[in-house]
């Protein structure tokens, strides 16, 4: 791309210096050590580092100009300074890749909590209806059938255009995270269809206040295209003030959820472990089966629902489809151990999610609930005594373990989980910080009927410090079949 037209594309342009007459880009990089000779290098003051500082390593491996913040002269190739590199660095991997966006059917799914189960809900009814979707999200990116790891929930500007760019499918679903919006990981990309879920306390290490934090959710709404959707769960505050913003932009918002206002309403929920329910959609009453267990999974279903009735599914095509998903990964994943104990593998990571876990577990006939969690390393700390609160409240024993440390000294979360047990947990309550041995003995522990909750994360294959320790034993689902099936685990049944 020749710099004349990189100009073009790139918004708050500061200054312009150095010779530009015939320099061009090959591509961009945001990292000197992987920049290939002849890209446009944009350096970007980050959490842990500062890109500016890598400048002159950029231009050695052959960066042909550099996109900075800061104030700079006298740099052998051009430099464009720039209000915001990030914003900078996304609006050049959207032209290089040719703004694929805007060819592609886009649904954005954003809120605390739901939004992996949703957008596997909605990548069901859409299969279901015969469409192929890519999926992008914490679990995996799924693209023309192929599944890639996924680092991020919402990945960087780079890939995601990658990805999209060389997507063929008839929707592209992306799960999108707070801090992919605010490091406009997002930017450029135009969204047909977005989707809210619901706010909670999380990532206020991150945020500044939670008034921070939904602000930076609203902000994907404002990449609807121009007869973008929105489809909103009215049911908190923070969905009502969401519906108001969206609508007063002029944009159509269809509200879903269990509030009475809602058009499209959750009449009633008969909880199990296959639970049904009944929906009011413009004045028909329809019933909802599903194999997923939780009044909020079906809250969920109703979302995605909503969305896919603005894609123009129809509606008995859904109901007959949700009927039919039995699992999302690491979501309320079920485990029959003997004796009648039932164990459960749930993501949840936040007080709300927790509580929904739990609650559900006793709904569907749990006699006693025994509770496994701890808190990942490195994140927001302050919800950790609400979530402890919440488990003190609703499980019948908890036992607070590591979960992955994410870099945090085992001995230093050691302290944390005793502070916290001392200062916010009951009697029900103990510390266990070997995760193996808590998750065996809460096994061991638990009596016929009893069930056995294990939040946090579940299904990943490492996690920094998780002690799970043989190769088959490779994340807690297949520990807990592996333990069902192993002779030698016998000895945790009593
Ligand atoms: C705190 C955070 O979110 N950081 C993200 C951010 O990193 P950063 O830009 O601040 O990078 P940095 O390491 O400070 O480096 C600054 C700049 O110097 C450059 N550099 C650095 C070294 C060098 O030798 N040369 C060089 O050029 C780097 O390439 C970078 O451009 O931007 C990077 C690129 O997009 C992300 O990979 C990185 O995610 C980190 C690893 C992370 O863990 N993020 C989590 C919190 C996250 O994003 N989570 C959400 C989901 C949250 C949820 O809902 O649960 C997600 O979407 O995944
Ligand atoms: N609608 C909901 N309301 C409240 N809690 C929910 C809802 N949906 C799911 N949960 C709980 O939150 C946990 C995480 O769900 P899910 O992975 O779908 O959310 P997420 O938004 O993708 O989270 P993350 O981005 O952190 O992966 C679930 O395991 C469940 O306990």
């Amino acid at each position: 791309m020749k710099i004349t037209e990189l100009l073009g594309d790139i918004s708050g342009i500061q200054a312009v210096a150095g010779q530009t007459e015939g320099v061009s880009a090959l591509g961009i990089s945001s990292n000197s050590k992987n920049l290939k000779a002849g890209d446009a290098f944009v350096a970007i003051a980050g959490h842990s580092a500062d890109g500016h500082d890598y400048i002159h390593s950029a231009v050695a491996n052959g960066a042909s100009l550099v996109i900075g913040e800061r104030s700079l002269n006298n740099l052998p190739v051009p430099y464009i300074q720039v209000d915001n590199s990030r914003k900078v660095f996304a609006q050049l991997a959207s032209s290089f890749a040719g703004h694929p966006s805007r060819d592609l059917k886009m649904i954005g799914i954003t809120g605390t909590n739901g939004k992996t189960t949703t957008s596997y809900m909605v990548k069901h009814i859409l299969e279901s209806a015969g469409y192929s979707c890519a999926l992008f999200g914490s679990v995996v990116n799924t693209i023309n059938g192929q599944e890639y790891p996924s680092a991020h929930t919402t990945p960087d500007p780079l890939e995601l255009n990658s990805l999209l760019k060389s997507s063929n499918d008839d929707f592209v679903i992306m799960e999108v995270s707070s801090h992919g919006i605010s490091q406009h990981r997002i930017e450029g990309i135009q969204f047909d269809y977005c989707l809210f879920t619901n706010l909670d306390h999380d990532h206020l290490d991150y945020h500044n206040g939670i008034e921070d934090y939904f602000y930076t959710k609203a902000k994907l709404f404002d990449q609807l295209k121009k007869h973008g959707k929105a489809v909103i769960n009215t049911d908190s505050n923070w969905g009502r003030r969401l519906a108001e913003i969206v609508e007063s932009k002029g944009r159509t918002v269809q509200e879903f959820g269990e509030n009475e206002s809602a058009p499209l309403r959750l009449l009633h929920v008969e909880e199990s472990m296959k639970p049904s329910a009944r929906i009011l959609d413009e004045g028909q009453i329809l019933s909802l089966q599903m194999l997923l267990p939780g009044r909020y999974n079906v809250c969920n279903a109703l979302g995605a629902y909503a969305l896919g009735k603005e894609a123009g599914l129809r509606p008995e095509e859904m109901i007959s489809s949700l009927k039919r998903l039995s699992n999302i990964p690491g979501r309320f994943e079920v485990v029959h151990l003997p004796k009648n104990i039932t164990a459960i593998v749930d993501y949840a990571h936040t007080a709300d999610a927790l509580s929904n876990c739990l609650r559900t577990a006793k709904a569907c006939g749990a006699n006693s609930v025994h509770h496994v969690f701890g808190f990942r390393g490195n994140r927001d700390a302050t919800k950790r005594s609400e979530m402890i609160r919440t488990s003190a409240q609703i499980s019948d024993q908890y036992i607070l373990t590591l979960d992955d440390l994410n870099g945090v000294p085992s001995d230093t979360m050691e302290i944390e989980l005793n502070r916290l047990q001392h200062t916010f947990g009951n009697e029900k309550g103990r510390v266990l910080p070997d995760r193996t041995l808590a998750i065996q003995k809460a096994i061991a522990e638990a009596e016929e009927g009893d069930w056995v909750v294990i939040t946090g994360k579940g299904i990943e294959p490492y996690q920094d410090s998780y002690q799970l320790r043989t190769d088959n034993d490779k994340d807690t689902v297949s520990f807990l079949c592996n333990m069902r099936n192993s002779e030698e685990h016998g000895l945790y049944y009593h």
